[in-house]
């Protein structure tokens, strides 16, 4: 039988290929403002997601199909939680910072994810017992790729490619993953706290889920959201971070993320790594 993250990893690689069919194409180059592409490359991949994820016979819960009551969703033990397309900012600015994001979640916990870069050809997943693992070069399906076809490819770059997160880092100072150009106070706050503890700090900056992925392979130490997100935007990227050893809590309460809430948006929170400089 396929597993989970066989299907997961396989419905990401699909949606990765109808995205990127709507990207290059030439009213997606031209209209930069216009958020038609947009629509038609979210509805697109959260097709292709549906219809790969059903075979696994649980529910799904995705930003497309997000008006699920609460009375129907309540009773889920294990479902897939999924953001067909997530930085939607960074799809019109056409920079390649937008993901494929597919978790599964058991108990309120993420107990595997799944994030796709289809530009940058990522692939990070992450899963209870599995630890975090990142591949790079990771081709979208290609036209008429059965399941099978897929999982082989997918097994063949695991055998080359395959690195265990947190990745080496030769970094110096600790480093924290917050914009670049405008920062709450709230934020400047922690960051001048790291800076006491830490002595120089850095700040990297990235769109979407990929900031969860940062501190995932050991590249930011740190991610403060402490703004608006839906548990759709963190699922996936709290899988890879807790199997790589992260922490990924609520900022008041220190409590983990839970999914699958009366209400799907999270308090603001925190992702964190154990601190190893060099
Ligand atoms: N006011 C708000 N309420 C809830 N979620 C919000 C929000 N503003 C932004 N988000 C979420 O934050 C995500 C963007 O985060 P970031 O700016 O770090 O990339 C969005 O995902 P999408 O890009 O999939 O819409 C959106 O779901
Ligand atoms: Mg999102």
């Amino acid at each position: 039988m396929i597993s989970n993250i066989s299907v997961a990893i396989g419905a990401a690689l699909r949606a990765g290929a109808e995205i990127l069919d709507v990207y290059n194409s030439e009213i997606a180059v031209e209209l930069k403002e216009d958020r038609t592409p947009l629509t038609e490359a979210d509805r697109r991949a959260h097709k292709v997601i549906s219809e790969k994820l059903i075979i696994t016979g649980l529910p799904v819960l995705s930003e497309e199909g997000r008006s699920i009551p609460y009375d129907v969703r309540h009773p889920w033990e294990s479902f897939w939680m999924v953001d067909p397309l997530d930085g939607t900012k960074e799809f019109i600015k056409r920079n390649g910072e937008f993901t494929v994001n597919i978790a599964l979640i058991d108990k309120r916990v993420p107990v595997l994810g799944v994030i796709y870069v289809p530009v940058k050809k990522i692939l990070y997943y992450g899963a209870w017992n599995q630890g975090s693992t990142k591949l790079e070069g990771i081709e979208p399906a290609w036209p008429g790729a059965t399941d099978k076809e897929l999982t082989a490819y997918v097994k063949r770059k695991l055998i080359k490619g395959m690195q265990v997160l947190p990745l080496e880092n030769e970094r110096k100072n600790y480093a924290v993953v917050a914009s670049r150009s405008h920062l709450s106070a709230e934020t400047e706050v922690i960051i001048e706290e790291k800076r006491k503890q830490y002595g120089e700090v850095e700040t990297v900056s990235m769109g979407s889920s990929l900031k969860l992925c940062l501190v995932a392979e050991g590249s930011a130490d740190l991610y403060p959201r402490l703004a608006p997100t839906m548990e759709w935007d963190t699922a996936a990227g709290h899988a890879i971070a807790r199997y790589a050893g992260c922490r990924v809590y609520d900022a008041k309460t220190g409590l983990e993320l839970e999914y699958n809430k009366v209400d799907l948006l999270n308090p603001w929170f925190i992702v964190e790594r154990p601190v190893c400089l060099s």
